[in-house]
């Protein structure tokens, strides 16, 4: 052991003594290329292997460096003794990290690892299409030649795993943005992401039971449906189109999603998307287990503008590239490049299903229509309980039945109601007393003035905006049906 100090000692002292010579003798470049050689012969000898992980990789952001940062914070508290901690805005997690130019061992199936948090101040910057941040920051990964094959393989796809289920688990979720209008931030994100708090959930959203209980079904289903969607060769995907009046809780719905499957929210911007390429990038810019959300989708972006070319089909206005179009939108949520990640919901709203470009709406597109109407009384008993602690029994019969059937006859949005709710929360009588008075008088209103039109459901609106005249092309004519619809608006 003592021979084998006094050698290492040696080679070192060979070592400098070797550097020291070259910094006087040779000019810098034949010194680089020396000391590179030197320190190739030095790895060559050693029983280790080193991997570095740059937080930006060219371009692009490194996942990899995300995920092993992460995945470092769940255990260096125990282990470190000098600790970074870190919480970004508004988030209710403190993130505890590893220490600048620090280090941490890890163990993984009975090996040995090192990490060193490796963070180099960046040169005076030259001139580059997007400033890049002012400090390199990577992790090198240190471990015994020997191990290196169980790394790569095992390990690293570990730490991925583990990293997303803590970032779950502990994290809030995020909700992304594209308000940027499409410039990139120093790390390469088209995105800007805050913490994600919306209280929204499906206990709270006043909704038929049923239809609640199917949709939840429905995204169970899909959340614990890898080995499906890989047998049937589908992309793990789906759609959902939340349509009907302002007010009735398509957002809050798009919350109770995310908060019931623990996905973080991209909202897409639509009219600050300049053209097709750019959707694709934001797209490709998307991570899995997420939430992408076009809201109000008849009024983003004139989708429906489309003319018919010289074979008499329809087809996207030709503006050499510059704007978006259906068939860009449609490649978006179906194509190709929609299966450049997994695990992810597009979510589309609209107030004017009937104004949607059939092509939208033709089955298969969209998994799943879900219309958000009017509350109904199933609907408004949950919203008694959310703001007034009421169960059905705590309510007089005679004051339930009226509710019944007061609500049935006017329209009015689980917004509306929630609102007469709110501002009576002190005073449970006096609040359903206000409600039951607002029913009623809006009710013989509408009677009176002889407008309690018949009711055209939503899904009659959603049928005739289905009907279209021609099977099997992407761009059909509006249909005459739907042009009534839309009068009749
Ligand atoms: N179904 C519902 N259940 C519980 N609360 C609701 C529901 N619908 C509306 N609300 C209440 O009304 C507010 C507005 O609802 P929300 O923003 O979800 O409506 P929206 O359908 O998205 O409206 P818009 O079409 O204008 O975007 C919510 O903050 C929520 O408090
Ligand atoms: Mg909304």
């Amino acid at each position: 052991m003592k021979e084998y100090w006094s050698y290492l000692a040696s080679l070192l002292g060979v070592l400098a003594f070797c550097q020291t010579l070259l910094q006087l003798i040779f000019p810098p470049q034949l010194r680089f290329l020396s000391l590179k050689f030197l320190n190739r012969i030095f790895h060559l000898f050693s029983s280790y292997c080193y991997f570095d992980i740059t937080e930006i990789d060219g371009v692009n952001t490194n996942e990899l460096y995300n995920a092993v940062q992460l995945y470092l914070s769940s255990f260096v508290s125990i282990n470190g003794s000098r600790l970074s901690l870190t919480r970004a805005l508004n988030s209710s997690a403190i993130t505890i990290g590893l220490s600048n130019n620090d280090c941490i061992i890890d163990t993984f199936g009975g090996v040995t690892v090192l990490w060193e948090h490796v963070v180099i101040q960046r040169q005076s910057q030259t001139f580059t299409w997007r400033p890049l941040p002012d400090e390199k920051r990577g992790f090198t990964l240190r471990m015994k030649k020997k191990d290196k094959s169980l790394i790569l393989h095992s390990y690293l796809d570990y730490i991925m795993d583990k990293s997303n289920e803590i970032r779950r688990n502990n994290q809030d979720r995020l909700l992304y943005t594209n308000s940027r209008g499409g410039s990139l931030d120093s790390r390469g994100h088209p995105w800007e992401s805050v913490p994600f708090k919306h209280p929204s959930t499906f206990d709270t959203l006043a909704m038929h039971p049923v239809k609640k209980q199917e949709i939840m079904h429905d995204l169970k289903d899909f959340a614990n449906g890898q080995s499906f969607y890989h047998k049937t060769g589908r992309a793990w995907k789906r759609g959902y189109l939340l349509y009907g009046p302002p007010g009735t809780g398509k957002s809050s719905m798009i919350a109770a999603i995310a908060n019931y499957l623990s996905y973080d929210i991209y909202d897409l911007e639509l009219t600050e998307v300049h053209n097709n390429s750019e959707l694709r990038k934001l797209l490709m810019k998307t991570s899995s287990k997420s939430i992408i959300v076009i809201e109000d989708i008849d009024c983003s972006v004139n989708l429906t503008n489309r003319k018919k070319n010289n074979k008499g089909n329809y087809c996207d206005p030709d503006d050499g590239g510059n704007s978006i179009t259906l068939s860009g939108l449609l490649n978006f949520t179906d194509g190709l490049w929609s299966c450049c990640g997994s695990e992810r919901i597009f979510v589309f709203t609209t107030n004017h299903i009937e104004k949607l470009d059939p092509a939208l709406l033709r089955s298969g597109r969209m998994d799943m229509h879900i219309s958000m109407s009017y509350c109904s009384y199933p609907a408004l008993k949950i919203l008694l309980n959310n703001y007034l602690g009421y169960e059905e029994s705590d309510l007089d019969c005679n004051v339930s039945r009226e509710l019944a059937e007061a609500v049935d006859m006017v329209e009015m949005t689980p917004a509306d109601i929630s609102e007469i709710l709110i501002k009576n929360r002190s005073d449970k009588q006096k609040a359903v007393g206000e409600l039951l008075e607002t029913m009623k008088t809006r009710a013989e209103g509408n009677l009176k003035r002889g407008s309690l039109k018949e009711k055209i459901s939503d899904e009659e609106q959603e049928k005739r905006a289905l009907e279209s005249p021609k099977e099997g092309s992407d761009f059909e004519q509006p249909s005459k049906e739907q042009e009534n619809a839309e009068k009749m608006k």
